[in-house]
């Protein structure tokens, strides 16, 4: 089965705190969860590979560890994925970026889809999908499937709150991904929403509501 990280920082915590608060606008939303994203960065990004490398100090010859040829490319689920690119980006801006356009049906909850555009060698790439919510699990599931139905082969989810009953279904259905969360809620609501949750993270992300 895949590792389930869930975050503990003070820093992670307090905005996540920040972030929930209903009072909390479009403008300081989206600040937040660029800054949580780039926290969340350093630790999803641990085990790239180093290699040994020599640079040239102004003071002699100093033995160093460079990230070695690993390809990475970072994935948002439209929209509210997008809040999450440039957080990622301050870290690994070298990393390619995909976008999967999926939307959740209000009355069945399935995800459906409407956009995608990958980069063209994503089967060379470690990935890192980015969603802020994962709720039933079912937008998960379907955006890692569409990753791997077109060659990628090792895949992290990385989501701002989680719910038990998503983590347990992407750990059905994909074990081999592992999933980041700084937060976990137990419940979901009648409709599907995270509780006490966010409310909508593309909605409050983008002021569409
Ligand atoms: O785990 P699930 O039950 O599938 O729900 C989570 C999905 O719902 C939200 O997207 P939404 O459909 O609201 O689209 P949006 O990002 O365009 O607002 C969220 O950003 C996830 O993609
Ligand atoms: O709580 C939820 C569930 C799905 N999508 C959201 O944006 N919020
Ligand atoms: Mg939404």
């Amino acid at each position: 089965m895949g590792k389930v990280m869930i975050f503990d920082h003070p820093l992670i915590q307090h905005k996540m705190s920040i972030i929930r608060d209903i009072n909390t606008g479009a403008k300081e939303f989206r600040e937040l969860v660029n800054e949580i994203s780039t926290l969340m960065a350093y630790e999803v990004t641990r085990d790239l590979p180093l290699e040994d490398a020599e640079v040239e100090t102004p003071v002699g010859k100093a033995k160093t560890k460079v990230i070695g040829g690993k390809k990475l490319g970072i994935v948002p689920i439209l929209r509210a994925g997008l809040g999450m690119v440039d957080g990622m980006l301050n870290l690994i801006p070298a990393a390619k970026v995909g976008h999967i356009g999926l939307y959740r049906d209000p009355e069945t909850l399935k995800p459906v889809e409407y956009y995608c555009k990958l980069p063209s060698d994503i089967e060379e790439r470690d990935l890192i999908l980015l969603d802020p919510m994962l709720a039933t699990g079912g937008s998960a599931v379907a955006g890692i499937q569409f990753l791997k139905d077109r060659g990628a082969k090792n895949i992290k989810f990385m989501c701002l709150l989680a719910s038990r009953v998503g983590i347990d279904l992407i750990n059905k259905d994909h074990p081999d991904v592992d999933i980041y969360a700084a937060v976990v809620d137990e419940k979901l609501n009648d409709h599907g929403y995270i509780v006490p949750g966010l409310g909508d993270a593309g909605d409050r992300l983008f002021g569409t509501k």
